[in-house]
């Protein structure tokens, strides 16, 4: 489903905070607000943060900051954990997914996610791609579901290594490639957002830029937001940055300013590695 956003996107935001950029692209996902807790632990404080469209979002900050827990908040991941609880807003297309009418698994199709490792189902690489777009009724014929997984693999970058077996297992793929498998994976059943929680981390370097390029390819039709400890790579892969510490939003930013001109004491610590 391409963005459904039609309107001029505004050149800022209405509800601009002290630590926002002066530049602001039309949010896709307005997170207002938001609180998350373990049990009584709280892992994230009242974190507002608009996220454009069509653009790489980075979050960064270092271990234990809250950077996953809030990645999993925009696809209601977190409602897998039994003692986790997420409160505020998190608007998309003029709802607040954290409603209870939304229904998290049509909302998962939306917003789909790659993990830090990659996670094929032990079928073949075509039945990985062809899973999603079955079970939520995409394709009208066995053509139109070929037709499917030809263009997810393509758009992944791997249509031109696999398709000649196609009916192999995807676990005798490369750890690069079962990565952009998992990618074609998520972007089968058409989403509009794809979070990424440290996709690289289980990557060789060769890996890495391949899956850094198609971030980069991927970004002219999505809105993507990553998870990464690597400040190389966020430079390289993001149009904002977020810098998150102890469950707080410090910072955000374009990129180039977190990176060049921070405006924060601790950002710019944790970017010098002062700390982290
Ligand atoms: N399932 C859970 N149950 C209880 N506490 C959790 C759970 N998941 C995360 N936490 C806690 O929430 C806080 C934020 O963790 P989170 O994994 O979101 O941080 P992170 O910035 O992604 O860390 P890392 O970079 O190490 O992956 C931490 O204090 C962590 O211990």
């Amino acid at each position: 489903m391409e963005s459904t956003v039609t309107s001029a996107p505004p050149a800022t935001s209405p509800g601009t905070q002290a630590n926002e950029p002066e530049r602001l692209t039309f949010p896709r996902i307005e997170c207002r607000d938001i609180n998350v807790f373990y049990g009584d632990k709280q892992a994230i404080f009242d974190i507002s943060l608009p996220i454009p469209d069509r653009s790489v979002t980075a979050l960064i900050g270092p271990s234990g900051c809250g950077k996953s827990t809030f990645l999993r908040c925009l696809n209601r991941m977190n409602d897998t954990i039994e003692s986790c609880r997420v409160e505020g807003q998190i608007i998309m297309d003029g709802e607040n997914i954290n409603d209870a009418a939304i229904d998290p698994v049509l909302l998962r199709s939306r917003v789909g996610m790659v993990f830090q490792k990659p996670n094929p189902f032990p079928k073949s690489i075509y039945d990985n791609i062809s899973y999603g777009p079955r079970i939520h009724g995409l394709a009208a014929s066995r053509e139109d579901l070929d037709g499917m997984v030809e263009k997810s693999l393509r758009r992944a970058g791997l249509w031109e290594e696999v398709k000649d077996r196609l009916t192999a297992p995807a676990n005798s793929l490369s750890g690069g490639q079962q990565q952009r498998l998992c990618i074609a994976r998520a972007i089968a059943v058409q989403p509009e957002v794809i979070l990424m929680d440290e996709p690289c981390s289980a990557l060789d370097p060769v890996a890495t830029a391949r899956i850094e390029e198609l971030i980069d390819e991927l970004r002219k039709r999505y809105c993507i937001v990553i998870v990464t400890h690597s400040m190389q790579q966020a430079a390289r892969v993001s149009q904002r940055t977020a810098f998150f510490h102890l469950g707080i939003l410090v910072e955000m930013g374009e990129t180039d300013q977190i990176f060049t001109n921070p405006r924060e004491r601790r950002t710019e610590d944790y970017i010098t590695g002062r700390f982290g």
